[in-house]
């Protein structure tokens, strides 16, 4: 049999992370966050005093850091070179430079390889910018999970600290360009995903939507 893999992508704060391991728990699978990947290698670079915006030393330095990613919906963790960074790459500081870490192609290249040997472990819900178009293109299920700007930066917001709902819909936006407009592996909705707009719904509608698909394509 082959495996289930569910691909969630999607902009910041539309809700894939929360919907993700919804599922993922509601059917038993695995749950893999790629983008605690591409923040995990900024987090590194920056400790590193390496300045994200010079691409050609991210991109020599990029296979440096070891990372091991715990693929637990109930209890997702990372390591980088065996230290748990789960609220280092979190950061203000991090969040702002993962972009430009995240365009260079070496980075893609070092982390998409690790996405697939997790994934080709078996059944799994994973999230990310490019998931269904270029990590998992076979996947059976594909979401391309969306919110309007307003809800996004609401929700992100309200899990931060300092912040404000206006701070967070700029960032949001400036990030929301900078990956969808990069050369490698641009944030775009795969032809075959079914888009869903979580604005108007709360979580637990979210998740009941997706395992609605899971049901219709599996
Ligand atoms: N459908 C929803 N309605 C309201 N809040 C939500 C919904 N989905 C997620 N959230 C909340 O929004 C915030 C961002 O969600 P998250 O899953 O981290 O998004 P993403 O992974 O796309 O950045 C979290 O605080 C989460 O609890
Ligand atoms: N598959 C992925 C996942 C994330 N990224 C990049 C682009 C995103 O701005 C950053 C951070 O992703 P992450 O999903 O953690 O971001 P949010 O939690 O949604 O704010 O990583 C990517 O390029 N490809």
């Amino acid at each position: 049999m082959t495996a289930l893999v569910v691909a969630m992508d999607g902009p910041s704060g539309s809700g894939k992370s929360s919907a993700s391991r919804g599922v993922a728990r509601a059917l038993g699978l695995r749950y893999l966050d790629t983008g605690a990947m591409y923040r995990a290698v900024t987090w590194w670079m920056l400790e590193q005093g390496v300045d994200p915006a010079d691409a050609e030393t991210v991109a020599r330095r990029a296979g440096e850091p070891r990372l091991v990613i715990t693929a637990d919906p109930d209890a997702p963790g990372i390591t980088v070179d065996g230290r748990d960074v789960a609220a280092e790459i979190r950061t203000a500081e991090v969040t702002a430079a993962v972009s430009a870490v995240s365009a260079v192609p070496e980075v893609r290249a070092r982390l998409v390889a690790e996405q697939r040997a997790v994934i080709g472990e078996g059944d799994i819900v994973v999230e990310g910018r490019d998931i269904g178009t270029v990590v998992a293109p076979a996947a059976p299920v594909k979401v391309y999970l969306t919110a309007s700007p307003e809800a996004r930066a609401r929700r992100r917001s309200a899990e931060l600290a300092g912040t404000t709902v206006e701070a967070q819909r700029a960032e949001m936006a400036r990030r929301d360009t900078l990956d969808s407009t990069r050369k490698a592996d641009p944030l775009v909705m795969a032809a075959d995903a079914v888009e869903l707009d979580s604005t108007e719904l709360n979580l637990d509608e979210v998740v009941s939507e997706v395992l609605r698909l899971v049901k219709e394509r599996t």
